[in-house]
């Protein structure tokens, strides 16, 4: 089950509101996009719901407890993908997805095989032992994306994660999400661009000026 709320957010950035008054309830099996101009606070916003940002108004909950009071169950319920990869590219990709795992504290006993597993969905198995600084930009968010399949939680947030995927990624991508939802996981992600199968449950438009709509 997720219930991820938020309530009157708010943030301030520069004595610019970049929204304010935001309230958005995203919960099981429900795709949440959000959208606006380049500068208008996505990336922002998506931190906030993250638990990554501090300084805002409002508050959010996750199974209706506030995030503050629920941090190590939150934290251990959702994968954040950030605007940039996190991946380092001095390591390999199985390196990489090794470290994550680590730093995130699960156990370790069937790493290797969730390791592989997670490479071979994202179509990397073949290139497993080179350092990811060699890769293209395309495979490096490969990398990235690939944490989706380490392990089952039930909430992805995803900022841009189609970034420098090429057409069959994208569409793979979308099929992930949607299988996410309909397994009773749920997705809130930023997008410039348009999805192309997918259809959002709810929209966050943030207008640039402060404003925002949302449309269900
Ligand atoms: N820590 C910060 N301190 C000051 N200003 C910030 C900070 N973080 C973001 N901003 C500003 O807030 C605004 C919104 O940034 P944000 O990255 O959330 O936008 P975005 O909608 O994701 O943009 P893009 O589409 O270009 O990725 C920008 O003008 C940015 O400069």
């Amino acid at each position: 089950m997720v219930h991820l709320s938020a309530c009157a957010l708010g943030v301030m950035r520069d004595e610019r509101a970049l929204f304010k008054d935001l309230t958005l309830t995203v919960g099981t099996g429900q795709l949440c996009r959000i959208e606006g101009p380049n500068g208008s606070g996505k990336t922002t916003l998506l931190r906030v719901l993250c638990g990554l940002i501090s300084d805002y108004d409002g508050g959010v909950c996750w199974q209706g407890t506030p995030i503050e009071k629920a941090r190590h169950a939150y934290a251990a319920a959702l994968v954040y993908l950030g605007h940039r990869t996190g991946v380092k590219m001095a390591l390999t990709p199985i390196e990489n997805l090794q470290a994550f795992w680590g730093l995130s504290g699960y156990p370790t006993s069937d790493l290797d095989e969730r390791c592989w597993r997670a490479l071979d969905a994202v179509g990397l198995v073949a290139f497993a032992d080179l350092p990811v600084g060699q890769l293209s930009a395309g495979q490096q968010r490969r990398v990235a994306l690939a944490r989706l399949h380490l392990r089952e939680v039930p909430l992805w947030l995803l900022d841009e994660p189609f970034t420098a995927v090429d057409q069959s990624g994208v569409l793979q991508l979308e099929t992930w999400i949607r299988a996410h939802c309909e397994r009773g996981g749920a997705v809130v992600l930023t997008s410039h661009q348009p999805l192309v199968e997918l259809k959002p449950d709810l929209c966050v438009c943030l207008d640039g000026q402060g404003g925002h709509r949302v449309v269900t």
